[in-house]
């Protein structure tokens, strides 16, 4: 066995006033522990002055000073020595008596045998260890938790201040004012709320706004797309699960519900929810409890629940596709967010704060619109909303050279402002090339055909297998029009 230095072993005060008892005691220690020896009390209180003391072994009988007394005093003087007594039978009623004022740790009884001391020692040196490193937690503590607080108050700070409504980017007299007026009212109640909208029109970052203005904003805020699992995994996501619940199920998990204990869930496509699933939150919201899958213990949970979908939920309830009773449990209170079409009004300042987001992002803070792009974004209908628009205006961005980021590099179905074009002009990098602006409907057509080829060739590599299945051509229809329109890979 590799020992540390004499100098690293923990201390042990051997008290006791035959020299035959404490060399027995030696011989039995002094491999593990650096011994000390004491034949009175005076001797051992200058001893527990000078040393580090781990723990006191003292006889019961000593001249002057009995071992009960002698340790009551190091209870008070050297709290931290863990202290036993070593005994005969006959002092048993003394040392029963004084045992919970002087704090004893164990008591030995004499005759004693060699490894069943060694063993009560290990135990007293290891629980004065525990009793160090518990201290020394303590003092971390008291002196961290100040520092976390003032941490986590100033994250909260920051992530009011970046989902607060007035970050919610619009023009002056948009119809979101008037939503974002009711969110923010809401947000003070635990109601239950039901975001309807469109996909990426900004469900998400309203709820947000709501957590984060609500008496939960310290709490977590946690999000999940109902729409993106299976039903089974939602289940043990939302819910958590026990060890051994399914395959792979090597831990207990905690569920979202609880780790957004305190806080809010947002629940984004409860339309796409399963009959079945249904059925089972329906459960948590009525009873403030989540059964993690494969557990019998249900676990209480205090939180908000904020769900969204593009649906319309309550031709679902009339079709028999969504509960309705979970439909009156999660729509306490209905918010519309309009799609971006129906407020045109707000592209301007939404499309300036994205460009200035991705500028953030590509490192190119000097970004601008030309004067062409306004009238661009205005004339597309936006399907995919802002997460449409933000996509395109990081495209556009990342595809200019210049500051100024023109209109042309837009992909063709915003120039054209059809959302059909999207299929053909897709997520290619091909298009810096402008609309043509004159000539007769048949050369502008071609031309036009021209650029899509590029685009499609160029963003599916010369792929020309798969760009002829995606163009409805054959293969060597497609290699007739690409070399009619002189296009080869470069
Ligand atoms: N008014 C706005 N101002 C600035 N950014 C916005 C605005 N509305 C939405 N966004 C941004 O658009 C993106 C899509 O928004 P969000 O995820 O909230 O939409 P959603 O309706 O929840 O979409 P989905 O239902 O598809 O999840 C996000 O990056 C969001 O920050």
């Amino acid at each position: 066995m590799n020992l540390p230095p004499p100098d690293l072993l923990p201390v042990v005060l051997v008290v006791d006033d035959e020299a035959r008892s404490r060399e027995a005691m030696r011989r039995t220690l002094d491999e593990e522990f650096h011994i000390l020896e004491a034949s009175q009390a005076e001797e051992a209180r200058a001893l527990m002055e000078r040393h580090e003391v781990a723990v006191i072994l003292c006889d019961q009988r000593m001249p002057g000073v009995s071992g009960v007394e002698f340790l009551k005093e190091a209870r008070q003087r050297w709290p931290e020595a863990v202290r036993i007594i070593v005994s005969g039978y006959t002092d048993s009623e003394d040392i029963i008596t004084g045992l919970n004022e002087a704090g004893i740790h164990q008591y030995v009884l004499k005759p004693w045998v060699p490894d069943a001391l060694l063993a009560t020692v290990r135990a007293a040196a290891e629980t004065r260890t525990l009793q160090r490193s518990l201290q020394r937690l303590d003092v971390d503590l008291r002196t961290a938790t100040p520092v976390l607080r003032q941490r986590r108050s100033e994250a909260l700070a920051r992530a009011r201040a970046v989902f607060d409504f007035e970050r919610i980017e619009r023009a002056p007299g948009s119809p979101l004012d008037g939503v974002c007026a009711m969110a923010e009212r809401l947000a003070r109640y635990d109601l239950p709320v039901l975001v309807l909208g469109e996909s990426g029109t900004g469900k998400e970052l309203l709820a947000r706004a709501m957590h984060y203005a609500s008496p939960r904003a310290a709490q977590p805020f946690v999000t999940e797309n109902c729409a993106a699992i299976a039903d089974t995994l939602l289940e043990s996501e939302l819910f958590g699960h026990k060890r051994g619940a399914f395959t792979g199920a090597y831990d207990d998990h905690p569920g979202l519900f609880q780790r957004a204990h305190g806080g809010t869930i947002f629940l984004d496509e409860i339309g796409e929810t399963s009959p079945a699933f249904q059925v089972k939150l329906l459960r948590v919201l009525q009873e403030g409890e989540v059964r993690p899958v494969g557990s019998a213990t249900p676990v209480p949970v205090d939180v908000r629940v904020i769900a969204a979908t593009h649906r319309d939920l309550e031709a679902e309830v009339r079709a028999g596709r969504f509960r309705q009773d979970l439909y009156y449990r999660v729509a306490g209170v209905t918010l519309s967010v309009p799609p971006l079409r129906e407020r045109l009004g707000d592209i301007a300042p939404i499309a300036q704060r994205l460009l200035h987001d991705v500028g953030l992002e590509l490192g190119r803070t000097a970004l601008r619109f030309a004067d062409d792009v306004a009238p661009v974004l205005l004339g597309y209908p936006w399907p995919g909303n802002i997460r449409e628009l933000r996509n395109e205006i990081r495209r556009a961005a990342a595809l200019s050279d210049e500051d100024i980021v023109p209109a042309r590099l837009f992909s063709l179905k915003v120039l054209h402002g059809q959302a059909g074009v999207s299929a053909a002009s897709g997520n290619g990098h091909a298009n810096g090339v402008a609309l043509p602006a004159s000539g007769t409907l048949a050369q502008r057509l071609e031309a036009m055909e021209a650029m899509l080829l590029r685009e499609v060739m160029l963003r599916l590599r010369w792929n020309k297998t798969h760009a002829a299945r995606e163009l409805g051509l054959s293969r060597v229809g497609l290699r007739a029009k690409l070399l009619r329109f002189g296009l080869e890979e470069k």
